[in-house]
């Protein structure tokens, strides 16, 4: 369980939010501005907040972030552009790039998880958006770090890709048994994923739901005037 009480101001932000996780996907949403970022960041450790933050018991504050039990995906620039596919996954394992057999054989794994075995003498630059993201999910996957954090990393895709990779991540999630948070502006990522949706409004977690309340005629008040807002905008080319 991740257990959040975390505070944070920027300048004439004040965010305050307090929710507890289960393993599992639990998708992020809520108007632009309203505060998803902010709380993906305090998480990973990018921002540094007040309050109180456990996963299992253990308190994860005080750590950097590179010693928290996170992997972050962003939206764009995961990847090293000067390191082939299997190394920019290698480097997961071992910054120095020299892998034992046991770790050569999880990157090899996780390449075969994300379907990227013929491509893994390429650079960056020879890969298509969602090749690259396959990277950068393979790499979080070797780490094995309990929590997997998804900072809207498929919005640049074409929908059906980006369908494919939320299949992917609910899949990693479900066999791993990873607690993963993903950012979305669109209701029906969630329910393509599955788990449970948070609604985050002023900086604060307004309302942790099952998805399915996502789908029902009468969702719960804020959800409705949340999902109003936004089947608008979904309506939008893409
Ligand atoms: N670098 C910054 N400097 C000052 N204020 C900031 C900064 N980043 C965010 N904020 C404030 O925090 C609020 C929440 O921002 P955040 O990026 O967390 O929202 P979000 O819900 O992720 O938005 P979006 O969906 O547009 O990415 C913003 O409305 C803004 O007032």
């Amino acid at each position: 369980m991740l257990t959040i009480n975390l505070q944070y101001n920027w300048e004439t932000f004040h965010a305050d939010y307090q929710v507890n996780i289960a393993p599992g996907m639990t998708t992020l949403l809520g108007g632009s501005g309203e505060g998803k970022s902010t709380l993906l960041h305090l998480l990973g450790g990018f921002l540094e907040g007040r309050g109180e933050l456990s996963f299992n018991g253990d308190s994860l504050l005080a750590l950097p972030a590179y010693e928290r039990p996170i992997s972050t995906l962003f939206q764009s620039d995961n990847l090293f552009p000067q390191l082939t596919v299997w190394q920019n996954v290698a480097i997961g394992l071992s910054p120095s790039l020299f892998l034992n057999i046991e770790q050569q054989e999880k990157v090899d794994w996780a390449l075969g998880k994300t379907q990227l075995v013929d491509k893994k003498g390429r650079f960056p630059q020879a890969l298509s958006g969602g090749q690259a993201q396959r990277v950068a999910i393979a790499r979080a996957l070797v780490r094995k770090k309990p929590i997997l954090l998804l900072d809207e990393p498929f919005s640049a895709l074409d929908p059906a890709l980006r369908e494919e990779m939320l299949y992917l991540v609910n899949d990693v999630t479900q066999e791993l048994g990873l607690t993963t948070l993903l950012i979305s502006h669109l209701p029906r990522e969630a329910s393509l994923v599955g788990g449970r949706v948070i609604l985050i409004e002023g900086g604060r977690v307004v309302a942790h739901e099952p998805v399915s309340v996502l789908d029902q005629e009468n969702a719960p008040p804020l959800f409705s005037d949340y999902l109003g807002a936004s089947h608008r905008s979904t309506m939008a080319p893409n």
